[in-house]
């Protein structure tokens, strides 16, 4: 049965601000995966990039296996989430997708970039990202939030589709 949510999108796109505050809202656990990657490795995600790509990427699958042991659950993915159909395989096992899409020139825009490896070096790295990744979390999402104005505006969508799945008897205890 599926009773988490796992927000998808770009780096910078939202998914660890709106994560928490919509967990504490409708009285979800929250787990911020680049968090719980650190604790799992015992590395932090600069170190694991040092050792490189795949090294990251596999401890990131490894990481999509545990969480299908978590119920009544928000987690905020890393970016590059989608890079493996497997990991998506694996989510939609216990999870509702949403991908939050924010436009690029927002994005751009507030992002800070120190503590982000693939965009220490530059921000229109970001651009490439965005051209390479688009189709993928259109194509893994259950549902899509438009991010483009206020915050609130986004959890208010997501408020919509979680009580369209029913979602919301864990819900109505926080009310
Ligand atoms: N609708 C919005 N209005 C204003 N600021 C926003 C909006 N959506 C996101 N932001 C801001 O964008 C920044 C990036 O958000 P956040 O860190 O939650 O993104 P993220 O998707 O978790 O990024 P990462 O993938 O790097 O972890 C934050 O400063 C957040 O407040
Ligand atoms: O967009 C990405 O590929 C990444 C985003 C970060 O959140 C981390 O998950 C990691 O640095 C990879
Ligand atoms: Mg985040």
């Amino acid at each position: 049965m599926k009773t988490n949510i796992v927000l998808i999108g770009m780096p910078g796109c939202g998914k660890s601000t709106f994560g928490k505050r919509l967990s504490k809202e409708i009285d979800f656990s929250f787990i911020d995966m680049d968090v719980y990657i650190e604790t799992y490795s015992s590395q932090t995600i600069a170190q694991l990039w040092e050792v490189g790509e795949d090294h990251f990427r596999n401890i990131e699958t490894a990481v999509c296996k545990l969480l299908t042991k978590e119920n009544y659950t928000i987690v905020s993915s890393g970016g590059g989430i989608i890079k493996r159909e497997e990991n998506i395989r694996l989510l939609k096992k216990t999870s509702y997708i949403f991908f939050i899409d924010r436009p690029l020139e927002l994005i751009m825009r507030d992002i800070d970039v120190s503590g982000r490896p693939l965009l220490k070096n530059d921000k229109q790295t970001l651009v490439g990202l965005f051209e390479q990744r688009i189709e993928q979390y259109r194509a893994a999402a259950d549902f899509i939030i438009e991010n483009d104005t206020t915050p609130a505006t986004a959890v208010q969508q997501m408020h919509t589709f979680i009580q369209h799945l029913k979602l919301v008897e864990k819900e109505s205890l926080s009310e």
